[in-house]
């Protein structure tokens, strides 16, 4: 067990204030350790090992835990919270929709998106970059998949896509506040309860409509609502419309924060590093037209996102249970028993990533993936619940460095320091950037 148990609270003190310090702090005690979070026993993986048996390996033994218990009542049972037979229903429903041939065919809507907001940037202006980057990336996912040929046109996915990201951001809260704290604390006025209510059921509101507005059309639109409510193998009927709404909300909460955060910390590394900044620049002015950017058309700037997610792995706390009793790496884990795990943490292991809080690129020549221990490098999750939208986050954040780096050298505002806020995910506290354009030679 973790040294620093107090009375009644257990570890909740250490997680809540010192959260990634905290988990990053007991990772010597142990490949699994046990934490307090109040009465409640919770097991910490730490080592390589013991998250691919987790995840991998004996996947099937766990369901996703208490941070998703929470979020439930707000996303049903959409992809992310289902266990079991409807969960793998689901993912095969959805599936279609982020094959490779299908992202790629989202490329144009992601590069026209992008484009309308660098387009209006101008010369030395300075933009918050995070917010920016997180209406972006919202709006993107909002066109993909339920706004395709939306009659309103651009300005209102825009305008939706403000909304949804402005709702998310409160809701990814509430969920991070009610995992960690006792209900009767986490429900209290003063921590924004309401806030996270009202933010909760806005969202649920906007999706319901969409949902709507799009069963009235049967046509097949080509985005992600038509693929739900087509008829599959297992389901003649296709998705209900509670089934659609939920499966919407659920990956409007895995996908967009997400990508956004990572985003933000990238453009965070741009202005750092001039000299990764160039390369990128170079790499994307070379990319001929209509070249799909991916690992091997842009494989620095592959590098570079590769890097950024190692380093600033968004999810800093994911959880399972034991659905039955079971032995992990020689420890035995009651049926219930709630996990940890900090891909976070597990990036920033100084046995796997030589100086790992160095932020260096290249270090995936020295040492590819492949010659690390399964478990070690797990930004999207590995085995049955894997992201299945790693391929289109992806090609999502090389479209968006593509777009800007082609045409700004965005830089640190002097006097602002960027610092890392835990909540749901890790992300800056703000990122102002200044945009110098590139010079003309
Ligand atoms: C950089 C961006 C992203 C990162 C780092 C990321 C990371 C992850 C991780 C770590 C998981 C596993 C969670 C767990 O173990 O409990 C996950 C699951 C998931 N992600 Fe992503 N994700 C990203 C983008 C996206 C996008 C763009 C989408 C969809 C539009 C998406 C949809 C999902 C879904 C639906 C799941 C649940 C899959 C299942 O349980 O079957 N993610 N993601």
């Amino acid at each position: 067990m973790a040294q620093g148990r107090f009375p009644l609270l257990g570890h909740l003190p250490q997680l809540a204030l010192r959260r990634v310090e905290f988990l990053q702090s007991i990772r010597a005690q142990g490949g699994i350790v046990r934490i307090f979070l109040g009465n409640r026993p919770v097991f910490v993986l730490n080592s390589p090992e013991a998250v691919h048996e987790v995840l991998l390996k004996q996947g099937r033994k766990f369901g996703k835990g208490l941070l998703f218990d929470v979020a439930r009542p707000f996303i049903g049972n959409g992809i992310i919270t289902s266990e079991h037979d409807v969960h793998l229903r689901q993912r095969r429903a959805l599936q279609p929709a982020f094959r490779r041939d299908a992202v790629a065919g989202s490329v144009a809507t992601m590069t026209g998106i992008v484009e309308e907001q660098v387009s209006a940037w101008r010369p030395g202006e300075v933009i918050a970059m995070d917010l920016v980057l997180r209406r972006t990336v919202t709006a993107v996912l909002v066109a993909t998949m339920f706004s395709a040929e939306r009659p309103d046109g651009a300005a209102a996915v825009a305008e939706l896509g403000e909304r949804v990201a402005e709702h998310l951001n409160t809701v990814m809260r509430g969920v991070f506040v009610g995992t960690l704290l006792p209900a009767p604390l986490a429900s209290s006025p003063a921590l924004g309860h309401r806030t996270y209510l009202a933010a909760a059921a806005a969202l649920r509101a906007l999706a319901d409509s969409a949902v709507r507005q799009a069963r009235q059309d049967p046509a097949d639109r080509g985005d992600l609502l038509s693929i739900m409510f087509a008829a599959t193998p297992g389901n003649p009927q296709g998705m209900t419309d509670v089934e659609a709404r939920d499966e919407l909300l659920s990956l409007l909460m895995a996908g967009a924060e997400t990508t956004a955060t990572t985003l933000a910390w990238a453009l965070h590394e741009i202005g750092r590093h001039p000299e990764h900044a160039e390369r990128i620049k170079a790499e994307c002015d070379a990319l001929p037209a209509g070249a799909l950017p991916g690992a091997a058309t842009l494989p620095f700037t592959e590098r570079f996102l590769r890097e950024v997610l190692r380093l600033h792995q968004p999810s800093w706390l994911l959880m399972r249970r034991a659905l039955e009793p079971v032995r992990v790496c020689g420890i035995d884990l009651p049926q219930g028993a709630e996990l940890i795990y900090s891909a976070l943490t597990m990036h920033r292991d100084p046995a796997h990533y030589p100086d790992p809080l160095r932020f260096h690129p290249d270090r995936w020549l020295d040492r590819p993936e492949k010659d690390l221990p399964p478990g070690a490098y797990v930004p999207f999750a590995l085995g049955n619940r894997k992201c299945i939208g790693d391929h289109f986050a992806m090609t999502q954040m090389l479209v968006v460095l593509r777009s800007i780096v082609s045409r700004w050298r965005p830089r640190p505002v002097e006097g602002h320091r960027v610092r890392p806020v835990a909540h749901a995910l890790i992300r800056p506290n703000a990122l102002p950037m200044r945009l110098a354009p590139w010079p003309t030679d």
